[in-house]
């Protein structure tokens, strides 16, 4: 009798806020699960508290609100330092639609961008993003002083933090037609530093790859953060965390939307001291961010094709 494997799950870690306090042995206990997590798979599932219902029905609306405007406004969404802005209408992934807001945790950035969507204004939607953006990058603050607290860097990770900026990112994906299983957005690993996703409805649609070539399809409900490291995590952590390829796939006859929030560091990035050592020697040099996402950009062909590992060819040693 052949046995039934159960298909591989990303780690789930409960990172509520009310069962947390940093000098207890749990959480001691709780880096090193996160550490762990995102060694063996560069990301995992937090599920967190942190959003409250009030402000994800919030968030709903802004989706709605924002979405539907007309193309002709969505567009005014041009391009930003790395790479981002309206994505729509793609010949390739023609179920894909994108909205991204740059500097997303500061009123400046969300005012701008709303007077660009808005021009005689939308102040709940700007509050929503204001909060949702905050509170996710908070999230990601956590996850990554915990991880630096189990590797033994939390100096260099406070410093970093000084120069990190965050990007708040709308996907929409249609539901596919007739009933295919089509490509939401091709495999790919994010260029920024870290990456926290939320799906705004119950269901499946993102997939994650596994070192060892599996894909897990990802389960997600709107308390599911996926908490993910980009290829900058990578470099940054001396290859310790991976940035795993991923992408969507959609079937069945629902949208779906993710809101997704991506840090960006605005100075030299390097290894810290602490992960270097005769068994563990320095993989990569210092770099900045931008020219990295500079020299992505310009290795990606003209049908979008996209260089393979490209963190390790820019400032691998
Ligand atoms: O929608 C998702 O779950 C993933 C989106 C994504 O990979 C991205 O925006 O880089
Ligand atoms: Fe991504």
């Amino acid at each position: 009798m052949g046995s039934l494997a159960q298909p591989k799950q990303l780690p789930v870690i409960d990172l509520c806020l009310k069962y947390l306090k940093s000098s207890s042995s749990s959480w001691v206990a709780k880096c090193d699960e996160i550490t762990r997590a995102l060694e063996e798979y560069g990301c995992f599932i937090a599920v967190y508290d942190g959003v409250s219902q009030e402000l994800h029905d919030a968030t709903v609306v802004a989706s709605e609100e924002l979405f539907d405007l007309p193309v002709e406004v969505k567009v005014l969404n041009t391009k930003d330092a790395a790479g981002h802005g309206y994505m729509g209408n793609l010949p390739k992934i023609p179920l894909f639609e994108r909205l991204s807001i740059e500097n997303a945790t500061t009123p400046q950035g969300a005012e701008t961008f709303t007077k660009l969507m808005w021009p005689s204004g939308n102040p709940s939607f700007c509050e929503s993003v204001l909060a949702f953006t905050k509170v996710l990058a908070e999230l990601e603050v956590m996850v990554m002083r915990m991880v630096a607290k189990s590797l033994g860097i939390e100096q260099d990770y406070v410093k970093l933090l000084e120069f990190t900026t965050y990007i708040l990112k709308f996907n929409k994906y249609l539901s596919p037609p007739g009933g295919e299983r089509k490509v939401g957005i091709y495999p790919h690993t994010d260029k920024c530093f870290m990456t926290t996703i939320q799906q705004q409805e119950d269901g499946k649609g993102l997939e994650v790859k596994t070192k060892d070539g599996e894909w897990i399809e990802v389960d997600l409900k709107p308390a599911f953060f996926i908490v993910m490291a980009g290829d900058v995590c990578t470099a940054w952590s001396n290859g310790r965390i991976e940035a795993p390829p991923h992408k969507v796939m959609m079937e069945g006859n629902k949208d779906r939307i993710s809101l997704v929030v991506s840090s960006f560091i605005q100075d030299k990035v390097e290894v810290p001291q602490g992960l270097v050592d005769e068994d563990h020697p320095l993989k990569f040099k210092a770099f900045n961010h931008y020219k990295y996402i500079e020299y992505h950009n310009s290795t990606t062909d003209a049908n979008g094709k996209r260089l393979k590992d490209a963190i390790r060819s820019y400032c691998g040693i």
